[in-house]
């Protein structure tokens, strides 16, 4: 199978008024292989749209090579677009047509006629239940349904792969919850490769087999969620309630324990994940008696913070 997104080198700036141009994109090297879904994250201007829309070649870049689908996509732009799709988290579609018009709009667009246009619309929103809103215009819509229409679209023309962007924003946990659902049908049910872009954890650490995270247009890390959580040191947490004396100096000097804050019957501890950590650490506790002991496991939410700061 060809690879989804192959990368390298990509660079893109844009020309600004007052300040020149500003490079948003430095040196992108990315190999996706759309086996499992892809996440982007980033905090806010990180550069996360404009490498979706190279990748979806909404946009060029000003230098590196692009791979979609084992085709070129800077020469042959117009043979991707048949292949891919995106759908953004801010959809927006012409306002006064409905549900229905503006599928059959989008259709129209991506060549589709007669029956097999019927077929495909109907396809859509029967599985994008979207059916009781058919002839509810745009403007009408809820967030949520506005997205599922723009899903909807995205799937119209049989994409091989879809890129989505922050496809929960703005979304209530209930409706994030129902997106995400659909986003994984559509790529397990469905074999199509995606690729997303999301500044929340927990929605990449739910959908994402494998994450990049981006950071003032650069590329600072990429691997499984679980490997990120091992390998950046991103230790459990031990809270300690506790009355009596322990030796705190013999507490802090444990290897294994990446941060340690003491106070007085209180200890908030950040360690590696690691029995001869833990045995360590409640050895100093032994002189004490511990009233309470919590244990939390890193998420990605840490990571982030540590990778973005
Ligand atoms: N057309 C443009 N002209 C000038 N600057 C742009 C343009 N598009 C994006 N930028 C700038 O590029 C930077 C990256 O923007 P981008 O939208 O790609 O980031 P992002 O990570 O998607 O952010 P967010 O999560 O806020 O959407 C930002 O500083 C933005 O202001």
């Amino acid at each position: 199978m060809k690879d989804a997104v192959c990368a390298s080198g990509i660079c893109k700036g844009f020309n600004t008024i007052f300040r020149g141009k500003k490079e948003v994109l430095k040196d992108i090297n990315l190999l996706i292989d759309g086996e499992e879904i892809f996440g982007i994250l980033g905090p806010n201007g990180s550069g996360k749209t404009t490498l979706l829309s190279i990748f979806s070649t909404l946009i060029y870049p000003d230098s590196g090579e692009l791979t979609i689908l084992g085709i070129d996509a800077r020469r042959n732009t117009h043979e991707v677009r048949k292949l891919i799709n995106i759908s953004t988290g801010k959809p927006n579609f012409p306002w006064s047509l409905t549900v229905k018009e503006n599928l059959r709009h989008s259709g129209m667009l991506y060549g589709l006629h007669g029956r097999e246009l019927d077929r495909a619309v109907d396809w859509s929103m029967e599985s994008f239940e979207l059916y009781q809103y058919q002839d509810t215009r745009f403007e009408n819509l809820s967030t949520g349904v506005k997205q599922r229409l723009s899903l909807a679209k995205a799937m119209l023309n049989g994409p091989k792969l879809l890129f989505l962007d922050e496809p929960t924003t703005g979304l209530d946990p209930q409706m994030a919850q129902r997106t995400r659902a659909l986003v994984k049908r559509i790529h397990r049910d469905m074999g199509v490769s995606v690729v997303m872009t999301t500044h929340y954890m927990p929605e990449a650490e739910e959908l994402c087999g494998m994450i990049a995270f981006l950071k003032e247009g650069r590329i600072i890390a990429q691997d499984t969620p679980a490997r990120l959580k091992r390998n950046l040191k991103i230790g459990e947490r031990m809270r300690i309630r506790y009355s009596g004396n322990i030796d705190c100096d013999a507490l802090r000097s444990i290897p294994g324990l990446i941060s340690a804050e003491i106070s007085k019957g209180r200890a908030d501890l950040v360690v590696d994940k690691n029995e001869a950590t833990f045995s360590r650490v409640m050895r100093t506790f032994q002189s004490a008696e511990i009233l309470e002991l919590e244990l939390e496991e890193p998420d990605l939410e840490d990571v982030f913070i540590e990778l973005a700061g």
